[in-house]
């Protein structure tokens, strides 16, 4: 129950899905969220969820998910829903998700496809929460009382965002960063990248990968205007990144250089210290699935490992590890994120959290 004694009714869009499945796992245990509705595509729809749904989470599917009948996406059938969560593929999220945001449903979505509409805050929770203060605009915009969307962020944009902010708020505009990313499949989907492309092997390119950490970056860390009716990006900050596949079931891992505007740059102790006290807004406000640790960092020259460490906070947190001097920028070091939790579905979650916290979530009793 919310703090407020509230239990709030959920939807799952795309719930058959790799980040559906998260979505239910997460939401079946979670103590103010019960799940209500959930829908897929016409193949699965008017079905019940175990009969269809390819289970490959390693928690066991509850027994009430299981025997729900799938709905198709249509907001009729969710209007009772107090949130809609979207785990939908990016071929069919943008129009779906809009028909929900205009039957004046709370959406918080997974997809990219409104990750770049300037008046969608695109919101990693342990990072820039403060990007809700545009939903009063969008709401007036779209004529709704209740309803609004949110997205949150490419789950490699992710990491790499946790670990930026708190060096932004102690040593001021990062000039540069480079990233090289080795992600999981689990970020393909179901059935994903085939076993004889990934098996034994690396593959240096996905698709649109790159292009989305070089804009969301931008677009975090960036600010909601003064009359909070749009977003600034940074426009200091130059993003380049390398983008691969490897074969991991869960976790992304990042190697990361970076460099200061402001010289001298902060020492590898400062930046360390920074990373390592860092506290996010969603655990000041004291959100129930916030991590106790934003950041983990860890002290063992090996680590982050994907299979160690992806479970770090709940899969809430980002664990960074061998932060030492860059010889071509200034400081460089390694990060995890969980790709389907702080990644993906736990991002939607905690969001909700957050809004609803943040009092922006109008709940029907
Ligand atoms: N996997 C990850 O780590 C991350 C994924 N995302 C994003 O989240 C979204 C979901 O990804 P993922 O779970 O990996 O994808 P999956 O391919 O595993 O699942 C897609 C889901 O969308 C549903 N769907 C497909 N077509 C339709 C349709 N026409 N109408 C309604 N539902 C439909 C599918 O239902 P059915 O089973 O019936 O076909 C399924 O439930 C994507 O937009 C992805 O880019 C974001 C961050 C991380
Ligand atoms: N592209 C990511 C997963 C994903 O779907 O990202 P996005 O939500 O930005 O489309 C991966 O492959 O690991």
């Amino acid at each position: 129950m919310s703090s407020s004694g509230v239990i709030l009714k959920a939807g799952i869009l795309g719930a058959t899905g790799t980040v559906g499945q998260r979505f239910i796992s997460l939401l079946s245990k979670h103590p103010f969220f019960t799940i209500h509705v959930i829908g897929a595509s016409s193949r699965s729809a008017g079905k019940e969820y175990s009969k269809v749904a390819k289970w490959k989470m390693t928690t066991t599917l509850p027994a009430e998910v299981g025997d729900m009948v799938i709905q198709e996406c249509k907001p009729e059938l969710f209007v009772e829903c107090d949130v809609i969560f979207s785990g939908l593929d990016s071929d069919v999220a943008g129009e779906i998700e809009t028909s929900f945001l205009k039957a004046d449903l709370v959406v918080f979505s997974n997809a990219k496809n409104h990750r770049r509409d300037p008046v969608v805050p695109l919101i990693v929770p342990t990072v820039n929460p403060s990007h809700f203060n545009l939903i009063p605009h969008q709401r007036s915009l779209h004529s709704l009382r209740k309803g609004f969307i949110v997205t949150n962020a490419n789950c490699s944009t992710t990491g790499l965002v946790v670990a930026l902010k708190p060096l932004q708020d102690a040593f001021g505009p990062i000039e540069a960063v480079i990233v090289q990313t080795m992600q999981a499949i689990s970020g393909a989907g179901y059935p994903g990248v085939a076993s004889l492309d990934i098996f034994d092997n690396v593959i240096p390119f996905i698709s649109g990968e790159e292009e989305k950490m070089e804009y969301e970056t931008l677009k975090i860390l960036g600010d909601v205007n003064e009359t909070a009716t749009g977003f600034n990006m940074l426009s200091f900050t130059k993003v380049s990144a390398y983008c691969n596949r490897v074969p991991v079931i869960d976790g992304h891992t990042e190697c990361v250089s970076i460099k200061f505007k402001n010289r001298p740059p902060p020492s590898v102790e400062q930046v360390t210290q920074a990373l390592d006290s860092y506290v996010s807004e969603s655990q000041l406000i004291g959100c129930y699935s916030a991590p106790k640790k934003s950041i983990i960092v860890t002290a063992d020259q090996d680590r982050p490992q994907p299979r160690l460490d992806r479970d770090n906070g709940d899969g809430y947190s980002v664990t960074v590890g061998r932060v030492r001097e860059c010889n071509v920028l200034d400081v460089k070091f390694t990060l995890l994120v969980h790709n389907t939790i702080l990644g993906a579905a736990g991002s939607g979650i905690l969001n909700a959290e957050i809004a609803l916290a943040k009092g922006l979530l109008k709940v029907e009793s």
